[in-house]
Parts: C-alpha cells; sequence; structure tokens
C-alpha cells in the first residue's frame, strides 16, 4: 500500500467540494485536484476547437491530443491547455453551461480518469481529490472518502451569492440544477456507495464543514500504516 494519503470528495454543484478540498489540503500541507476543472478545459479546448458534439469519436481524439498541465498547489490552482492558461476562463457562465456535454462522452472520461489517476500517483504525501466520480471510480480505494451534499436551495443561493449580477437567476439555476441533472447520467453523486461518509453542509459554514473533514483526515492517519 502507498504511503501517500489520499481524500476523495464528491458531490453535487455547489455543495462545497471545492472550497472544502482546498482548505484541508492547505491544512496539511497537500496537494489539491480539482478534477471537475479538468472537463471544464476540455470544454473549453472543444469550444476552441469547433467540432460538432455530436462527432463524439472526433472530440474524444482531440481531448486526447490535449497537453493538460494542472497545478495542484491549493493555495493557487492552475490549470493550462496546451500552453494557454484558462485558469479563469472555465470559470466562465458558458463554461458552465456546456462543459456536460463534454464531460458525457465516456472515451474522454476514460482518457481523463486515467490523468487523474497518475496525478494521485505522483503526488508526494497527501492529495485531496474532488469531482463527482472520484469516491466510486477514480479512487475508490482512497484513505477517505466523503459524499458532500447539501439542499439544492442553499447551493443555489450560495452559486447566486458568489456569481452576483455575473448571472441571472435562471442562469444560476442551470448551472447547479439542470448540471446536476445531465451530469448525473454518467456519475453517481447523489447517494453514497458503501465505505463512503456523507457530510451535509446545509446547515453549516465552510469552517464548521472544514473542521469535520480534518477531523476525519486525523482519524485515517492515525490508523494508517
Ligand atoms: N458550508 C458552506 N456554507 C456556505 N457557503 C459555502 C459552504 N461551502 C462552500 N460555500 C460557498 O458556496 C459556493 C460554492 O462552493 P464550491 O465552489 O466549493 O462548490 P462545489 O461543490 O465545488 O461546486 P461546483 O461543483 O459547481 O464547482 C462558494 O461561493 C463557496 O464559498
Ligand atoms: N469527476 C468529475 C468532475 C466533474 N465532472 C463534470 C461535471 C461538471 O458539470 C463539470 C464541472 O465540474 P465542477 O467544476 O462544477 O465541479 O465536470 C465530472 O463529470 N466528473
Amino acid at each position: 500500500m502507498s504511503n501517500v494519503v489520499v481524500v476523495a470528495i464528491d458531490g453535487p454543484s455547489g455543495s462545497g467540494k471545492s472550497s472544502t478540498s482546498r482548505a484541508v489540503a492547505e491544512h496539511f500541507g497537500w496537494a489539491y485536484l480539482d478534477t471537475g476543472a479538468m472537463y471544464r478545459a476540455m470544454a473549453w479546448a472543444w469550444l476552441e476547437s469547433g467540432l460538432p458534439i455530436e462527432q463524439a469519436d472526433a472530440v474524444a481524439a482531440m481531448v486526447r491530443n490535449v497537453r493538460l498541465e494542472v497545478g495542484t498547489d491549493p493555495a493557487a490552482p492552475t490549470i493550462h491547455v496546451d500552453g494557454t492558461d484558462v485558469t479563469a476562463t472555465i470559470r466562465e457562465p458558458r463554461i458552465s453551461t456546456e462543459v456536460s456535454k463534454v464531460s458525457s462522452i465516456q472515451q474522454v472520461r476514460d482518457d481523463l480518469i486515467a490523468r487523474q489517476r497518475a496525478a494521485i500517483a505522483a503526488a508526494p504525501d497527501g492529495i485531496v481529490v474532488e469531482g463527482r466520480d472520484i469516491t466510486t471510480v477514480v479512487a475508490p480505494d482512497a484513505d477517505l472518502r466523503i459524499l458532500l451534499v447539501a439542499d439544492p436551495r442553499a447551493r443555489v443561493a450560495r452559486r447566486a451569492a458568489e456569481l452576483g449580477e455575473a448571472a441571472t437567476g435562471a442562469e444560476v439555476t442551470d448551472q447547479v440544477i439542470r448540471r446536476d441533472r445531465d451530469d448525473s447520467k454518467v456519475t453517481t453523486f447523489t447517494e453514497a456507495a458503501e465505505g463512503v461518509t456523507v457530510i451535509d453542509s446545509t446547515h453549516d459554514d465552510l469552517p464548521t464543514v472544514v473542521a469535520r473533514v480534518v477531523d476525519l483526515v486525523e482519524q485515517v492517519l492515525v490508523e494508517k500504516p
């Protein structure tokens, strides 16, 4: 068994996966892998390519050829596509709207899952990995597996507060509720798999959720050989 500690966190949009994972990784001085950013980067590359999404084989081939560099410093995560820094661009609403089309292509998923596993294997001490299928597919043997959930209303309100005037109410609802519906066709993040700890953040603020995860990690560290 590897000495690297792997923490896997899944959950729906706006449940707090990124904020919690970054804070936990920073707390322990570990790496942070945002797998959603990898799908977003590929969605950006697809939009740049102009390929019709119906040509799934061509989209998957394009994705396979992309040089993706993912910076795993939780204080400043970055992502580059063939040398272009897309860290900020992939957060634009146009990417949130389109990303599920690309992440629904199984060949794209297979390619990114292999890259995610390689990034996990390259982590020096520990890594917190977040997404939709980390506890079930990417790292089912992680040392700690968490499903972070929150009431849909709380998640929409969080996203609305975050985006402010950059998005209308309808756009926010689309980014959270419609996207979850589309994403749940290819990944399972609404129910916990066996051995996965559920944390409901609906009524807890971010520091409280982070403290709960840190406690769980501490327990794992005591038991890990
Ligand atoms: N427990 C919490 N209480 C209140 N707000 C929170 C909590 N956790 C996260 N937030 C806020 O909610 C928003 C969404 O959080 P975050 O981006 O971490 O969610 P996410 O699950 O990674 O979403 P997505 O999958 O859509 O990227 C952010 O503005 C964040 O600061
Ligand atoms: N492991 C993952 C991570 C993400 N996705 C897809 C689904 C999301 O709509 C999109 C962007 O993720 P976010 O940045 O919002 O967390 O990527 C996935 O299918 N599997």
